[in-house]
């Protein structure tokens, strides 16, 4: 800090106070501050969406504030008329006392629904929004976070802003009538008490600007572990059987407790250091509190005052202080949220998927049933960590009519050649491109995901009957088109022998069928949407030889432009192969048959 000093001249001052200005600007921008505004502005975009019903609330909340008010000067009234000083005026007095009573219950039942409606439609809507744009961002960025995470922010995340919106901006108006109206009456009759009542102000102001400090750092652990929890009890509920079978039972417990444990920790520290500022702000607010009783007694006793004003100066004290640490206490709110906001922010802020090539890709697919399409790396090098290469130089082709297959060891780039074509991933060098044969190629993207059906490893059903999982692709299909495509995976030949057929409940994650059946309701599921490219990721590896190869028959057959692409590692899908492509020590490449045979040998 400078020392400005009687020497220095004008100039000197000017230039150090310009300095001073700059300094704590350039601070503003770079630090919390601007984070801050950044996130409280995101909120203020729902604001603007209800507005209307926030504003009637926001009105309510200022006449419940104001008729509050009316009664400490009521209430100076009536016990002036009590005590003699005024008694001709005890009726109206009293009555004016009431009716502003009853009034305050009538607004605060009318702003409990709104608050109750808007807190529903906004919580609501944030939901949907951020809902939606998860929906839309690009895969690439998003399989970074986990899937307990994403619930965790788009549910408790969601609903603190929500909250927020709705109780800040509120409350904000009504604590500043609050304290502009208690200050106005307090100053009007006595200034000494004005400032008698807000000694303790800018003590309350330096705590507050501490605490906020400590407070977001407090909040930013709390909701990490939140969401820890989350992604916690998430995995054990949906492991559970795998939890039993490896007896795992005793130190999965053992984990939940931890994170309780963590999670109360938290709670209990941030609560320690709030209680240890409510002591402190508390204390002076008592002391400030007595001081003014003791300033109205001793105006009392001096005579300069009625016992109605008194009464009146004490409540106002009160209420100027309730008010102005009703402003301060709204803070750890804005913090808390603000961290909510951020990590929503996060997550929106994120790419999403690029529909650019939409319209040229739905052309590819209409014209696909004469010609199918063509699917091709050329020179791809991917990673998808820097430098850590999967593959270097990879070619891949697959036309209409081929089956063509992936092979190689495990960990080696199957899956993630199927990624790239699916333009999940993108390649750091070369082209990933799909289109009919002869026409134009698109880059393969979110746009050209219309052209596949996929069928990933591991389970993709959802809850609902085995019919809705089939229509989940195409919504209009008639049950004819589902037992259609149900015979040609092979999968009818079960489902028909169920009470119910195709309007059984498959339950959560197909529990209720074997590994191979429900292999065959994903394949059925992707003939449905009937895609000119299918993609089969070790699809068909719990079905026996001669089922699999049933299934690519039919498939084929169903289409013969289709274009089927599989990762296998079972050499009994190969002889049906048009190509095959080995996956392996960074390289991918066409083999032959001599190579074929060595693998084979290998197994
Ligand atoms: N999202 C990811 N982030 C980082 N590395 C990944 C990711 N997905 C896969 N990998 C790594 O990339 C390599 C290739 O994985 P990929 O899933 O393509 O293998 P694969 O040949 O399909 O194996 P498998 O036959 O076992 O299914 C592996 O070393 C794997 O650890």
């Amino acid at each position: 800090m400078q020392n400005i000093g009687p020497g220095f001249s004008h100039m000197e001052r000017m230039r150090v106070l310009v300095g001073g200005i700059k300094h704590i600007i350039q601070r503003i921008k770079e630090g919390r501050l601007q984070q801050l505004m950044g996130e409280i502005l995101w909120m203020y975009v729902y604001v603007r969406r209800y507005w209307l019903m926030i504003g009637i609330y926001i009105l309510l909340g200022a006449s419940g504030s104001v008729l509050s008010l009316g009664t400490s000067v009521v209430s100076k009234d009536l016990v002036d008329a009590i005590t003699g000083v005024n008694s001709m005026e005890i009726i109206r007095v009293a009555c004016t006392y009431v009716g502003v009573g009853v009034g305050q219950i009538f607004i605060n039942a009318v702003k409990s629904r709104l608050s109750l409606k808007v807190r529903l439609k906004v919580t609501n809507e944030i939901r949907a929004d951020i809902y939606e744009q998860v929906l839309q961002t690009n895969w690439e960025s998003l399989a970074r976070y986990r899937s307990g995470d994403l619930l965790y922010r788009v549910n408790g995340d969601a609903g603190m802003v929500a909250n927020t919106i709705l109780t800040f901006l509120p409350n904000v108006v009504t604590t500043v009538i609050s304290f502009g109206g208690a200050f106005i009456i307090v100053v009007q009759n006595d200034p000494w008490m004005a400032l008698i009542a807000l000694l303790g102000a800018p003590i309350s102001f330096l705590t507050s600007r501490y605490s906020a400090r400590k407070m977001r750092d407090f909040q930013r652990e709390n909701q990490n572990v939140a969401s820890d929890r989350t992604v916690f009890d998430q995995e054990t509920f949906q492991n559970m059987q795998f939890i039993k079978a490896f007896g795992m039972v005793e130190r999965v417990t053992e984990k939940f407790h931890k994170i309780q444990d963590e999670f109360v920790r938290i709670a209990l520290d941030q609560n320690k250091f709030q209680q240890t500022m409510t002591i402190a702000t508390s204390l002076v607010g008592q002391a400030v509190g007595y001081a003014c009783y003791g300033f109205a007694a001793f105006r009392l006793w001096q005579g300069q005052i009625s016992y109605g004003t008194m009464t009146m100066f004490v409540s106002m004290a009160g209420s100027l202080r309730g008010s102005f640490s009703g402003i301060l206490g709204l803070l750890p709110m804005v913090i808390r949220s603000g961290i909510s906001a951020e990590r929503i922010m996060e997550i929106t802020s994120l790419p999403r998927d690029s529909m650019e090539d939409k319209e040229e890709a739905e052309e590819i697919r209409r014209e696909s049933r004469r010609k199918g399409v063509f699917v091709e790396m050329e020179d791809v090098d991917f990673a998808y960590e820097e430098e850590k290469w999967v593959y270097r130089d990879a070619r891949f082709q697959a036309r209409p009519g081929e089956i063509v297959a992936l092979i190689g060891p495990s960990g080696q780039g199957k899956t993630t050649t199927l990624n790239l074509l699916l333009g999940l991933y993108h390649p750091q060098r070369g082209q990933v491109r799909v289109g009919n044969p002869g026409g134009r190629m698109l880059r393969a993207s979110s746009s050209t995901r219309c052209l596949f059906s996929y069928i990933p490893q591991g389970n993709t059903l959802f809850t609902g009957t085995i019919a809705d999982n089939m229509r989940m692709v195409k919504p209009e299909a008639t049950d004819e088109e589902i037992r259609s495509a149900l015979e040609a995976a092979c999968a009818w030949e079960f489902v028909e022998r169920l009470e119910k057929g195709m309007d059984t409940e498959v339950r959560e994650r197909g529990n209720r069928f074997s590994e191979g059946q429900k292999q065959r309701l994903s394949i059925a599921r992707a003939l449905l949407a009937d895609a000119p490219v299918m993609i089969l990721d070790e699809a068909t590896s719990a079905l026996d030889v001669a089922t699999e190869r049933r299934v690519l028959r039919r498939i084929i057959r169903r289409e013969p432009h289709r274009t089927v692409i599989v990762a296998a590692h079972r050499p009994s899908v190969f002889s049906m192969c048009s190509r095959i492509y080995k996956v392996q020590e960074g390289h991918m490449a066409e083999v032959t048959e001599e190579e074929v045979e060595e693998f084979l040998q290998a197994f």
